[in-house]
């Protein structure tokens, strides 16, 4: 979407830049110029993953640089680790995509303390201890730097069966509007995205696992657009949020869904009804006016 090199000269570090969405993002924003620290828990993921990428883009003119570098987002003195190896190797930090998570569904009352912290931890401490190290850092470098949260439509909405995923990503987005509005006199912006459906192994085999095959429905029919999501359409989303580009947008968050979460209106499901079962509803209507005016 954006035009060549729309990120030269940007550093941006991805947190769970090894697989996924976030190795998805991570690509298109190498291709537009920028260079990206992607981390995670797994060193060899991440590290295969800078090889992978390296090797696919060479040929790209402008291409940015990758560095791989391994972090719990759980632990502040590995995100420290994280930030002070992006800025020796780049020269500084431009923007921080926060898009490590954890989930799996299970009925809440089935879930240890230790299952509901694991969850929160990784997706609401993690979130707020990268944001606070990097927000730190743009502040006492006058750097106006740029979040981007990866959040959900149930951050909003609720859900069952994902509690501590929802109790997480509603905290997270609650951050990106307050500190959007706090940190705004630093020219510091604090976005989010709530992605429906897009298929990784890593949601997939969580969310939709074997088992519930026959009782889940395809994640992709009960979507207005009928299809679930393509990884470009979120990364070119996404790239826009971190770009310069959207300078005016802050405190936001941008649902990506095909209209899923529109089908919560009460009559949205009617979709499927046929033009003659319509026209049956229209007579039975108008038969009922008519009976109430007589
Ligand atoms: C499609 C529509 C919208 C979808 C929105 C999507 C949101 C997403 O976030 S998708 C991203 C999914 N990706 C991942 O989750 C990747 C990372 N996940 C993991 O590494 C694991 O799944 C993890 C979250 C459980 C963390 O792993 P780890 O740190 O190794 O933790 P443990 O294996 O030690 O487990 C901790 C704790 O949790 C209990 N537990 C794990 N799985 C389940 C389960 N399915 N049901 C119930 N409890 C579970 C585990 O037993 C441990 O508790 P204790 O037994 O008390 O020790
Ligand atoms: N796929 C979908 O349909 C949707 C996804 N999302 C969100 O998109 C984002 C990416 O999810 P997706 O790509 O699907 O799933 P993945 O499982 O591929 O991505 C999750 C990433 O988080 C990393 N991670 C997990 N725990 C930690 C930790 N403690 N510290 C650092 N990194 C960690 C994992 O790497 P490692 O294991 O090496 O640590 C992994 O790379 C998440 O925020 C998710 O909530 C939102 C809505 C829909």
């Amino acid at each position: 979407m954006l035009r060549d090199g729309a990120l030269q000269g940007k550093t941006i570090i991805v947190t769970g830049g090894g697989t996924g969405l976030g190795k998805s993002i991570t690509r298109y924003l190498l291709t537009l110029g920028a260079n990206v620290t992607i981390c995670s828990r797994r060193q060899a993921v991440i590290d295969e993953t800078a090889q992978e990428l390296t090797t696919e883009l060479a040929a790209v003119e402008g291409v940015g640089r990758i560095l791989a570098v391994p972090c719990d987002v759980r632990n502040p003195q590995e995100i420290e680790n994280v930030l002070a190896q992006t800025v020796e190797t780049f020269g500084r930090v431009d923007g921080l995509l926060n898009n490590s998570a954890g989930n799996f569904i299970s009925p809440t009352e089935r879930l240890s303390y230790k299952a509901f912290d694991t969850i929160v931890d990784i997706v609401l401490r993690g979130t707020y201890y990268f944001t606070l190290a990097v927000g730190k850092y743009w502040i006492e470098n006058k750097i106006s730097g740029t979040v981007l949260n990866i959040s959900t439509t149930y951050a909003t909405t609720g859900s069952g069966y994902v509690v501590p995923s929802a109790v997480a990503k509603g905290g997270a987005l609650i951050m990106t509007k307050s500190l959007a509005a706090e940190w705004g006199k630093y020219g510091i912006r604090v976005n989010a995205i709530a992605p429906g459906p897009f298929p990784t192994k890593g949601a997939w085999d969580r969310l939709f696992p074997e088992p519930l095959a026959s009782l889940m429905d395809d994640p992709g029919s009960r979507i207005p657009l009928n299809r679930v999501g393509d990884h470009g359409e979120l990364a070119n989303l996404a790239a826009y949020l971190l770009s310069d580009f959207s300078g005016y947008i802050t405190g936001e968050s941008i649902t990506i869904d095909g209209g899923e979460v529109l089908m919560a209106g009460e009559f949205s499901h009617l979709r499927d009804v046929t033009d003659e079962q319509w026209d049956e509803v229209s007579k039975s209507i108008k038969q009922a006016n008519r009976a109430s005016k007589s």
